[in-house]
This record gives C-alpha cells, structure tokens and sequence, in this order.
C-alpha cells in the first residue's frame, strides 16, 4: 500500500503535459474488440489503473495487446470469447463497454457487474432498455450480464436521464446492427464524440455525436485503425484548480479550451487568471484574492460532477460563502469529512454543500474515499499548512498518471511512499 506525503504552502509555477482522457480512453479500449479485420493502434492513452485493468481484461478475451508508452495496439482478430468474468471486470466502472462490444460484434455478451467510484446508485437500466429495443434478450444472472440476440436491429432510442455510460455502449452495439439507430437525449461529453470519432474511423456510420440526437447507420463490420485519444478535460482542470489554490503561474498543455469552458469560467469567476491559446490555457492566481461562487453539476456543456470534489477543496479558501448542488450523484461528498479533518468549514444537506472560506487549511492525515475525492485531497493537502498523508491512493492511480511527478514539476513538495 503506497501513500502521498505532501508537505504544504508552495506556489505552483511551470508546464504540465495533459494525458490522454481516461473516460475516452476506457471507452476506446472495449471498442477495439469490435474490430474483426486490421489491427487497432492507439495513441494518447493516459498510464492509469483502470486502462491496465482494461488491457488485462481484453487479453483475457483472446486478444494480442502490445503497449509501448502511450501507444496500444490491439488484435481483435480471430477466437475471442464472449465472457468478461475476471476481478478486474468487477474493479472498474467502464467493463460495462464490454457488453455493447461484444454483443455488437458476436451478438452475445456475458460481463461481470461493473464496479467504479462509490458516488452513488450507479444503475444500469437505460443501457439495458438500449441494448433490449435492438433486439437483444438481457437478463441479470449469478452478478453478470447476460446479453444475447439472434440480431440486432436499428431502433428509436429514447433515454430517461442524461447517461454517458448508456449513450457510449448502445452506440457500439448499434454500430453492427442493421438498419439505423436513433439515439434521443444523448449524452453530449467530449468523450462520446472521441469514441464517436474512432467508431467511424473503425468503418462506422455514427452522426450528430456532440448533440443529443446521434444517428447511426449499421455496418456489417467494423476494421483495425489509427486513432489519437482527446486530452483529458477532468485532469486538465484539476491541474487548473490546484494552480489556483495554491497561487502562481502554469501553463496546462495538451488541452482542447473548448472542453474546459465550464471550469474556466468558474475559475474566472473566483478572481483567477486564465488565458486560453489554440492547444494550452495559462492559469494565473493570487490565493488571497479567491472570491466565493457557487456551482451546479449538470451534464455537458454545464460544470462536469467530475471535477466538483476538486473544486470543492479550492471553495475551502475563497472568501464567502460557496454553494455547490451535485445533481448527478447522490453521493459524492464524502471527501467533505476529510476536508474537515484539515480545518474547512462546511454543511452538507442532501445533495448540497455550503462552505464557508476559512483563511488557511492545515496539514493533516485523509483518505482517498474515491478518485476526484483523492484529486481533492492532493490540491488541500498542497494549499494546507504542514505536512499531510493522503492514504487509500489507488482511487487516485484509477484515473490519474503519475499525479506526484506532474505537482512537483510544478515545485509542490509531494512524495509517494510505501505505508
Ligand atoms: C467511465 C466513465 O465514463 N465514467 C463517467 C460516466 O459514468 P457513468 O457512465 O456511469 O454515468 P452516467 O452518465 O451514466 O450517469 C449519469 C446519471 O444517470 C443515471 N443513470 C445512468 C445510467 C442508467 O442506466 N441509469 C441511470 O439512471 C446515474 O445514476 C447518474 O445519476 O459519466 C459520469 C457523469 O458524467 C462521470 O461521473 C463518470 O466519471
Ligand atoms: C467517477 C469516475 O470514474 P468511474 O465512472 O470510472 O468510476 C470519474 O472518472 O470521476
């Protein structure tokens, strides 16, 4: 078991190198399998657990996986089986993929439940109701999903509730039905328009990705293909953040400023400097000028769930009184005890949490409850005075590369160490 230990108070001053993203990336990995011809070679895929997790998963499928770096390539071609049954399956969220991949490609799919960040219900219904209105038979047996159709045909797609998870793996079943699919209410996020993207490069026929109506067009098979994975806009502004809690100058690279407008604007809005270039933001803070805001999480293009833990902690030193409402996870303030145990005023209420800015945060002993939990407890860690340990870091590995070696490029004083 490894912890970071981070010793507090410096500013933050440099460039930062953004990773690929992983919630394309765990998108783009299941979907290679889809291809029965050719040989899929990736580039950008960031060095985190869950994609390792996803390439252990796909080897155990059959597949040939080779990685040099941040290039992947995989063989989907020839036997592959149908079953998904590993530990792994059950360790992350975007296993789920699996399912609308290999029923996609074989018209029949066994995967173990997902597993993922504990935020929440995380159902699974609307990528049930999906994959069922193609013409499969979907049932829940011994913990595993069961997904099995003679074959699948197009159909209207209506979602009840914003899903990425649903829009991604409906759309990669619908890519080798026959006929067209027409998905309403679709999820709108950088990543479904990445796996969109490589979908079509693959020999899809995938259009309106980046709206919430997305038309596809079955193919009978899908082949091998180059593809560069999208910058991760969840990891670029938990950089940004953390440049803005701890005051001074970053340049974040790699990024799309497209993708990171939401967090850019609230950023702004608390009195921090951004300036926005073709491929790369510059992020210019004075901590003791942070003002309050309020935030709402909504589906995109509104203010990301996934970069509200990390927010919250910056909230902990801006002046005033901050509001946050979390409306896409029910559960996903569990940092907020550990941001406590290092002096930060806050009431949570629901699906609510008011904080009151305190002058400074002090170093003290906190768990990573979950990923962005733990980005969040990095960035307090690094703002707070004196030395903290952030324990339970395989949340943080999950979903971001080599987090110490980018902060102390940047100047801050973290090591990992054994426990
Ligand atoms: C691997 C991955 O990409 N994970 C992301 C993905 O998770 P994930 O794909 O699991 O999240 P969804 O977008 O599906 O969930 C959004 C909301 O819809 C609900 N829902 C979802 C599916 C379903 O069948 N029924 C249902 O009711 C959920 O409970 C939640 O309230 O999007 C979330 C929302 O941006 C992010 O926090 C996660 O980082
Ligand atoms: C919740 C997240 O991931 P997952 O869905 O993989 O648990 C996340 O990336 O913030």
């Amino acid at each position: 078991m490894e912890k970071l230990v981070v010793r507090g108070g410096k500013s933050l001053y440099g460039e930062i190198d953004t990773s690929g993203a992983k919630n394309a990336a765990v998108a783009i990995l299941p979907a290679t399998i889809m291809a029965s011809e050719g040989v899929c070679e990736i580039e950008n895929i960031p060095d985190i657990d869950d994609v390792n997790c996803l390439e252990r998963i796909i080897e155990s499928l059959g597949c040939k996986i080779n990685r040099s770096g941040s290039n992947v390539t995989v063989d989907a071609r020839g036997d592959i089986r149908k079953i998904a049954d590993t530990e792994d399956v059950r360790k992350m969220r975007a296993s789920y993929y699996l399912i609308g991949a290999l029923l996609g490609r074989f018209k029949e799919a066994r995967v173990e439940l997902p597993g993922g960040c504990a935020i929440g219900v995380r159902p699974i219904d609307q990528h049930i109701k999906g994959f069922e209105a193609l013409g499969a038979a979907v049932k829940m047996e011994h913990g595993s999903i069961y997904a099995v159709a003679d074959r699948l045909i197009g159909a209207n797609i209506y979602f009840d509730v914003v899903s990425v998870g649903a829009t991604i793996n409906v759309m990669l079943a619908a890519s080798l039905a026959e006929g067209q699919t027409i998905l309403e209410n679709a999820a709108r996020e950088p990543h479904v328009v990445d796996v969109a993207n490589f979908m079509n490069t693959m020999g899809a026929d995938i259009k309106g990705a980046g709206t919430d109506v997305i038309r596809i067009n079955g193919v009978k098979s899908l082949k091998g293909c180059s593809y560069s994975v999208i910058p991760d806009q969840i990891e670029a502004g938990t950089y940004m953040i953390a440049t803005a809690a701890c005051g001074g100058e970053v340049k974040v690279k790699n990024v799309i400023p497209k993708h990171l407008e939401s967090i850019s604007a609230k950023l702004i809005e608390m009195g921090v400097s951004i300036k926005e270039y073709d491929d790369y933001v510059v992020v210019t803070s004075d901590r003791s000028k942070l003002k309050a805001i309020n935030i709402k999480t909504m589906p995109y293009p509104g203010f990301p769930t996934d970069v509200q833990q990390p927010m919250s902690a910056l909230m902990c030193i801006a002046k005033g009184r901050s509001i946050i409402n979390e409306n896409i996870w029910e559960s996903r303030f569990k940092h907020v005890d550990e941001l406590k145990k290092m002096g930060a005023s806050i009431m949570v209420e629901s699906r609510t949490a008011i904080i009151e800015g305190v002058e400074k945060l002090t170093g003290a002993v906190v768990r990573a409850t979950d990923l962005r939990a733990g980005a969040a407890m990095v960035i307090a860690a690094l703002m707070a005075e004196g030395k903290s340990e952030v324990l339970d870091i395989e949340h943080i590995d999950r979903g971001y590369p080599h987090i110490e070696d980018k902060f102390r490029k940047l100047g801050a004083d973290i090591t990992r160490e054994k426990c």
